[in-house]
C-alpha cells in the first residue's frame, strides 16, 4: 500500500535506468502495485489499457514517453534520432484521442528536442522539459485547489464523477483537489463518488484515493445521482475534464447526465480544470471521441453480460455544453464560458509565449 506521507504520483521518471514507473491504476484497489517500463512501445500499452490513465496524467506520461524516446535511441545520427523521436510521439499521439493534455505533454518535450543539435543536449533537455510537465501539473492542481475550495461552503455534500484525483494527474488532483484543498483548509465535506460504467474508475480508484486520506467518501451507483439530488443530497457537483473546447466540456461519459439533473435540481456544476485541457480554439463537433471495446461493457467480472449477437456502443467520453457550466475553476481562477473566452485565450497566449521563451 502507497505510504500516507508521500504524495501520490502515478507516474514516474527514472532516466538513470532508463524507465517509467507508474502505478497500475487496473489492478486498484484489489492491489497497489507499481511497474517499471524501459520502452514507448509498453507505455503505449500502459496507455491504451487504462494502466495510466486520467487527462493530466496522460500528458505526464507523454512527456515522459518522449523522454525515454531520446534516451533509448541507439543511433548515433543525429537526423535519424530526431526521426525515431518523431515517430515515437507520433505512436504515443495515436493512443487516446480525447484528452487534450496528451497532446500538450507530448509537444512540449518534442519541442525542445527540436531545437537541439546534438543527441546528447536534445536528451538534456528532454528530461528536464519532460520534469518541468510533471512539477507543474504538480503546482497547478494545488492552486486549483487553492480557488476551487473557496466557492465551497463551509460544509457540503459533493458529488464527483469518474476519477479526477491524484492518479489522473501529477499529484493531488483537479475535481479532487478542490475537494483535498478544502478538507485541509477545515471544510467539512462529504464526497458522493460515481461509480462511473463501465470501468468503475469512480468506485476503484476515487474512492481508493479519498479513503486513503480519510476523507468520508460513498460510492453510488451512476443512476443514483439524479434521486439524490432530488431528495436534497447534493449541495454541488464537481468533475475534472478531457477537453475544454469553446463550447462544450468533455469529460467520461455520464458526466452529462449529471449536469443536466444539476442545473433541473438547481445545484451548482464546476468542472476543475488546468489550463492545458483547454481546446478554446475548436467546437464540440471538431472532437474525436474515444470508443473503446465492446468487452468492457459485454462483460462484468469476467462474465457475459450481453448475448453474442448484440450490439454494443462505448464512447469513453461525452459533451457538456457550457451553459450547464457554473464555473470552470483553474490554476489562473475560475471562469466561464463564453462570456471568459477573450481572457482564456489571453492566458493561453501568455503562458504559451513563457513556454516558447523558457525552451529557446
Ligand atoms: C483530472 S482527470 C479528468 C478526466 O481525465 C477524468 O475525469 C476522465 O474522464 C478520465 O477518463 P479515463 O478514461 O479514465 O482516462
Amino acid at each position: 500500500m502507497q505510504p500516507s506521507d508521500t504524495p501520490l504520483r502515478p507516474v514516474t521518471f527514472h532516466p538513470e535506468i532508463p524507465a517509467i514507473r507508474y502505478i497500475v491504476q487496473t489492478r486498484l484497489p484489489e492491489e497497489y502495485r507499481v511497474d517499471s517500463i524501459a520502452t514507448v512501445n509498453s507505455l503505449v500499452d500502459a496507455i491504451k489499457c487504462l494502466d495510466i490513465r486520467g487527462a493530466p496524467a496522460l500528458g505526464v506520461a507523454g512527456a515522459y514517453g518522449v523522454a525515454l524516446a531520446t534516451l533509448t535511441s541507439t543511433t548515433s545520427d543525429p537526423e535519424i534520432f530526431q526521426q525515431e523521436v518523431s515517430a515515437a510521439a507520433d505512436l504515443l499521439r495515436s493512443t487516446r484521442p480525447t484528452a487534450v493534455n496528451l497532446f500538450y505533454g507530448i509537444n512540449r518535450v518534442l519541442t525542445v528536442v527540436k531545437q537541439e543539435k546534438t543527441i546528447t543536449s536534445a536528451r538534456d533537455r528532454a528530461v528536464s522539459e519532460a520534469e518541468n510537465v510533471a512539477d507543474e501539473d504538480s503546482r497547478t492542481c494545488h492552486a486549483i485547489g487553492e480557488h476551487g475550495r473557496k466557492v465551497l461552503p463551509l460544509s457540503c455534500r459533493i458529488l464527483t464523477h469518474c476519477n479526477a484525483g491524484a492518479l489522473a494527474c501529477s499529484e493531488w488532483g483537479t475535481a479532487l483537489g478542490v475537494i483535498r484543498s478544502a478538507v485541509q483548509a477545515g471544510t467539512l465535506v462529504q464526497v458522493y463518488a460515481c461509480e462511473t460504467r463501465p470501468l468503475l474508475q469512480g468506485a476503484r480508484l476515487t474512492a481508493w484515493e479519498l479513503a486513503q486520506d480519510g476523507i468520508d467518501v460513498t460510492v453510488i451507483t451512476d443512476s443514483m445521482a439524479a434521486s439524490l439530488m432530488r431528495k436534497g443530497m447534493i449541495d454541488l457537483v464537481v468533475v475534472g475534464a478531457d477537453r475544454i473546447t469553446g463550447d462544450a466540456v468533455f469529460n467520461k461519459i455520464g458526466t452529462y447526465m449529471h449536469a443536466i439533473c444539476a442545473h433541473a435540481h438547481e445545484i451548482p456544476f464546476y468542472v476543475a480544470a488546468p489550463f492545458s485541457t483547454f481546446d478554446e480554439e475548436s467546437v464540440e463537433a471538431d472532437i474525436i471521441v474515444e470508443e473503446r471495446s465492446r468487452d468492457e461493457i459485454a462483460y462484468f467480472g469476467g462474465r457475459r453480460t450481453i448475448p453474442d449477437t448484440v450490439n454494443v456502443y462505448n464512447p469513453a467520453f461525452d459533451a457538456t455544453p457550457v451553459s450547464l457550466v457554473t464555473g470552470i475553476i483553474t490554476e489562473h481562477g475560475i471562469f466561464t464560458l463564453p462570456d471568459d473566452l477573450a481572457e482564456i485565450r489571453a492566458i493561453r497566449k501568455r503562458s504559451l509565449q513563457q513556454d516558447h521563451d523558457i525552451s529557446l
